[in-house]
C-alpha cells in the first residue's frame, strides 16, 4: 500500500460494514435490487430477453474479440450513486483502499453495497459467457471498488493487469478531460507492451476486457473522475490449466512508450521519466521476465533487485 507517500490519507484496515447503511442518503441502493429506471434501456432489454443477439446489439466492439463497451446505467443513476459515495466520504467512516495503486478509492463491499453488486454481476453474467467463455463463465466472486481522480490526488493510473478474470469499468462522472484508457497486449504475449487501443470514458458506459490485458489510465487534464470497477472472478476458470499455467513468450521488440509501467517494468526509464515520487520503483520491476526480453533490451538500472515474480 502507498500509505507512506505524502498526501495520502491514513489507510485503515477495517471496514465500515453495516455502519454506513443506516446513514445512507439513498437506502434503495442497499436493498440489493436494481430498479429498472437505473438501467440503460438496451441493457434492461438484454437482461429481460437474454438473447445473445440482443446482447450483441447493445455492444460496441473496440478491439475485435477483446475490448467492448455498452451503456449500462442512466445519468440519473450516476448522479445518485455519486451522491452516496460523496456522503460516505463525508461520514469519516474508515474504508480500505481497493489495491496498492488506488490511494483514494473505496471498496463497495465494505460500505454495505455487496448485495447490489452481487445482483449486478448476475445481470452481466450472460455477457461474460458470450464474450469470454472461460474467464467470463461461472462467476462466483467479485471485487468491486470506486476509483477517484482529481487535482492534488491521483490523476491517472499506471499500466497494469487486474487480479480479475473479466473486468467491467463503469464511468460515473463527474466532468473531466483527458483520461484516455490505454489498452496494450495480453500478459505474457509477444505484444504485451504494444499499444492496441485508446478508449474514452463516457458517463454511464461500461468497458469490458480481460483482466490479463495490460491497461492504464492517462492523467485527467481537468475536472474529476470516478469510475466503478467490477473485477469478476471465476474459480472454475482459475482452476483450469490455461489460467494456472499461462504461456509467457519472448517480447517481440521494444515496448510502445504508452504501454510501459513504472511499477512493473525493468526498462521504464529508457522510455519515460519516472514520475515525481515514483523514482523508488527503479530497479524493482519484473517485466519483461528474465530470458523473455526482446532483442536489444537493457534495464534502466544497473543494480536490479531480485525479481518479485
Ligand atoms: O481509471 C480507470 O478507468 C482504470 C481503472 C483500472 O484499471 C483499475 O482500477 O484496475
Ligand atoms: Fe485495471
Amino acid at each position: 500500500q502507498d500509505s507512506g507517500a505524502s498526501g495520502v490519507p491514513e489507510i485503515t484496515p477495517k471496514s465500515s460494514h453495516g455502519r454506513y447503511a443506516p446513514q445512507a442518503l439513498h437506502p434503495e441502493l442497499f436493498s440489493g435490487r436494481w430498479r429498472d429506471e437505473w438501467l440503460a434501456d438496451g441493457f434492461l432489454k438484454a437482461i429481460r430477453q437474454n438473447d445473445p443477439a440482443v446482447w450483441k446489439s447493445i455492444l460496441t466492439e473496440h478491439v475485435p474479440g477483446q475490448v467492448y463497451s455498452f451503456q449500462m446505467v442512466t445519468e440519473a443513476f450516476c448522479e445518485m450513486f455519486l451522491e452516496e459515495v460523496f456522503n460516505f466520504y463525508k461520514s469519516g467512516l474508515p474504508a480500505r483502499r481497493p489495491n496498492s495503486m488506488n490511494a483514494y478509492g473505496i471498496i463497495l463491499n465494505d460500505i454495505g453495497l455487496e448485495p447490489l453488486i452481487d445482483e449486478l454481476q448476475r445481470h452481466v453474467q450472460p455477457l461474460g459467457d458470450l464474450l469470454f467463455p472461460g474467464p467470463g463463465s461461472c462467476w462466483d466472486g467479485h471485487h468491486c471498488f470506486i476509483v477517484r481522480y482529481r487535482s492534488g490526488e491521483d490523476l491517472g493510473l499506471d499500466m497494469h493487469t487486474d487480479d480479475s478474470d473479466v473486468t467491467m469499468n463503469l464511468c460515473l462522472g463527474l466532468e473531466f478531460a483527458g483520461a484516455g484508457l490505454q489498452f496494450c497486449g495480453m500478459m505474457g504475449a509477444t505484444d504485451h507492451r504494444k499499444h492496441c487501443y485508446t478508449y474514452f470514458h463516457k458517463k454511464g458506459s461500461c468497458v469490458v476486457h480481460l483482466g490479463r490485458r495490460r491497461h492504464g489510465a492517462d492523467d485527467i487534464t481537468s475536472g474529476e473522475r470516478l469510475n466503478l470497477i467490477l473485477w469478476n472472478h471465476s474459480s472454475t476458470y482459475r482452476a483450469s490449466d490455461e489460467s494456472e499455467n499461462p504461456d509467457y513468450l519472448v517480447e517481440e521488440g521494444a515496448p510502445d512508450p504508452v504501454c510501459v509501467s513504472y511499477t512493473h517494468d525493468r526498462d521504464f526509464g529508457n522510455f519515460k521519466e519516472y514520475p515525481a515520487g515514483k523514482e523508488h520503483f527503479r530497479g524493482r520491476g519484473w517485466c519483461p521476465r528474465r530470458k523473455m526480453e526482446y532483442e536489444g533490451f537493457t534495464p534502466d538500472c544497473e543494480e536490479e533487485q531480485a525479481p518479485r515474480r
